[in-house]
């Protein structure tokens, strides 16, 4: 398969009927584009990861990446961290996702211990890790499935151990969430979405992206047993916490 990477143009012609949302071998031959232009703070959550690694992960620990898409924070991790720093598992349920992540790893970081499943985050057997993080992925589970993952999770963190959490999110109150979501859409003209591109991805996405309020997530962390988190980034309506089970 090519691993050539293209410009997004997915929503920018008219379409009768805007099909839901899937990660597609469409999607994943625009995915950085995609990603970069659409999640403001993208970048920034990355070159992070590895600063949070060299403060919180035990030496040789386990890293999970669920929904690593094509590993871009395995690379950010790979970037900041000896290979004997840490063991890599990224999880993809898409199969064209996966496959294109393994190839970078083999191709930009040989040295490291980096390993791809192909697998639902849901169903996964999970072993001991030191960090686990979970990048703009919760927010495609269906609700109730959720907390039954956090709980697992929480399970698997060694003590010490932390979990990112980022994600699109959503305000409960009605105009500070409308305010977000107008600069949300400037954001994304500013890089180069028309307004058909923006309202038809916005349908693709309906009941397929469902955000949580960030009180919504801190509840579920505490709920699934983390003592500790707190909300690191916010971008208009996207945002990273972290978690920490105790050491
Ligand atoms: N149940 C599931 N099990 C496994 N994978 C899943 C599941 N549901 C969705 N995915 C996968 O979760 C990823 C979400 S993208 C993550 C970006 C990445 N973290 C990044 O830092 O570049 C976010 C976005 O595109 O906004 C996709 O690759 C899906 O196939
Ligand atoms: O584009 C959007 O509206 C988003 O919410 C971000 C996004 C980025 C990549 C895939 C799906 C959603």
């Amino acid at each position: 398969m090519s691993d050539a990477s293209y410009r997004d143009a997915i929503f920018s012609t008219p379409l009768d009927r805007v099909a839901r949302f899937s990660f597609d071998e469409k999607v994943v031959a625009c995915f950085p584009d995609m990603i970069r232009r659409s999640v403001p703070g993208y970048g920034q959550v990355l070159g992070m990861l590895g600063l949070i690694a060299q403060r919180h992960l035990r030496h040789g620990a386990r890293v999970y990446d669920l929904g690593c898409s094509l590993g871009a924070g395995g690379l950010a991790l790979a970037g900041a961290l000896p290979p004997e720093a840490f063991a890599y598992t990224g999880i993809d349920v898409s199969p064209a996702m996966a496959e294109r992540a393994r190839q970078t790893f083999a191709d930009e970081c040989p040295e490291h211990a980096m390993q791809v499943d192909i697998a639902d985050i849901r169903q996964f057997e999970y072993a001991p890790a030191g960090m686990i993080v979970l990048n703009f992925t919760l927010q495609f589970l269906p609700p109730d499935d959720r907390d039954a993952l956090l709980a697992r999770l929480y399970q698997a963190l060694e003590p010490g151990g932390v979990l990112i959490l980022s994600e699109k999110t959503v305000d409960a109150d009605e105009y500070d969430n409308a305010w977000r979501v107008e600069r949300y859409h400037d954001f994304k003209r500013a890089n180069g979405y028309s307004d058909m591109e923006i309202s038809q991805k916005r349908n693709a996405l309906e009941n397929v992206l469902v955000p949580d309020t960030l009180e919504a997530h801190h509840d579920r962390l505490k709920r699934s047993g983390f003592a500790r988190s707190m909300t690191w980034f916010q971008y208009l309506n996207f945002a990273s916490m972290i978690a920490f089970k105790e050491g």
